[in-house]
């Protein structure tokens, strides 16, 4: 077979695991020696072992003389795990095939030439856009220091996402709604208004036909009208964190701390400030935050420009109505020439409806 082969395994199981690794990147690894696949990998959890080292346990003996395929340029560096480097090297693999090299300062460059220098053979650069897009949320984080933030919208034809009396179930179809559950399982966090927990009291749970991972809910609400009976505060399956601006008291706030699953983060201006925000989840190891709105907070995730997918699932259905909301409300841009340069990465029809999923140009 071909390098290619071997290293669409590894970027599977890398793309398996995305989200469950946070604050570290998905990677998988593949271990083929003699023509045999003889061990794989993938990196379960942060703190736990890295995917070569699963692999490399797998193949035991025969990790001696074999060609490794890691999504990732293995670690040179002592993280919570011994370098994969030294691994490779003290397992005495002879090639080690690489997607994609890591931004991360530690690691960039080091874990390269740490192999060639041990004389092991080195590919690097087989599958790299793929490899690239399967790390994206972790490249982002640790190139900027903020989560990656996608957007999802759901609107008819004409852009809206409620009739102008304020009715929206449903606009998308079940199989839509469902397909949005993919990115609840695959992203750190979801974030919503208050005003979204007003209005539709979600649960905001991954319900996935088969398993999917809890995001951490997070809630924007400035003054701190979260019913203490809403499902967010009420249900436990999911961590809740309330975000609130400078103005709330500490009195206030008692009632909430009751509940194990809740966390108030109280910011330092009047109105919550989407950068300080992003900085303080950033703070918080959060590699990637997925907004479902509603449209002020749309609004205000723009108008910073924090924005680095969109996903916009459009129902064959027309609304109107000049009141009735559209995905993004608040102030919206100036001039056409401060638009996001956003690209469309694919258009799919999903039951009735399409998708489009569009992204930012890397920065
Ligand atoms: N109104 C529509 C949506 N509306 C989504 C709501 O704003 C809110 O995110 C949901 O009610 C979430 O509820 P839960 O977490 O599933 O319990 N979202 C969609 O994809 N299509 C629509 O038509």
């Amino acid at each position: 077979m071909n390098d290619e082969y071997y290293m669409e395994f590894a970027l599977s199981l890398g793309k398996k695991i995305v989200g469950q690794t946070s604050p570290n990147p998905p990677v998988g690894a593949v271990v083929v020696n003699n023509g045999q696949i003889v061990g794989f990998g993938a990196h379960l959890k942060a703190g736990g072992p890295h995917a070569e080292v699963h692999a490399l346990n797998m193949a035991g003996e025969k990790a001696k003389g074999s060609t490794v395929y890691v999504t990732l340029e293995p670690c040179s560096h002592h993280g919570r795990t011994p370098p994969c480097a030294d691994l490779l090297i003290n397992k005495e693999v002879s090639r080690v095939v690489i997607a994609t090299t890591d931004p991360f300062e530690k690691v960039a460059g080091n874990g390269i030439k740490r192999l060639q220098e041990a004389g092991l053979e080195v590919e690097v650069g087989v599958l790299k856009e793929k490899a690239d897009e399967v790390n994206e949320q972790f490249f982002h984080y640790i190139k900027t220091k903020k989560p990656y933030v996608t957007l999802k919208s759901a609107t008819s034809l004409d852009g809206k996402i409620a009739t102008a009396s304020g009715e929206s179930k449903w606009i998308t179809s079940e199989e839509a709604r469902l397909d949005a559950h993919k990115y609840r399982h695959s992203h750190d966090a979801i974030l919503v208004g208050v005003n979204t927990v007003l209005k539709d009291d979600p649960s905001l749970t991954t319900r996935l036909p088969v398993e999917g991972k809890n995001p951490i809910r997070i809630i924007l609400d400035t003054n701190l009208r979260t019913p203490l009976h809403a499902k967010v505060m009420t249900q436990n399956d999911a961590n809740t964190w309330i975000v609130v601006g400078k103005s709330v008291r500490r009195e206030e706030k008692e009632a909430y701390l009751n509940y194990n699953h809740v966390e108030i983060i109280q910011l330092t201006n009047e109105t919550i400030n989407i950068s300080e925000l992003l900085h303080v989840l950033a703070e918080k190891s959060i590699m990637s935050v997925f907004v479902e709105g509603g449209a002020e907070v749309n609004g205000s995730f723009l108008k910073v420009g924090a924005v680095n997918q969109v996903i916009t699932y459009m129902a064959p259905k027309l609304i109107g109505g000049k009141n009735a909301p559209t995905a993004i409300g608040g102030a919206g841009i100036d001039s056409l020439e401060v638009a996001l340069p956003l690209q469309i990465i694919s258009i799919e029809k999903i039951g009735p409806d399409i998708k489009i999923i569009s992204r930012v140009e890397d920065d």
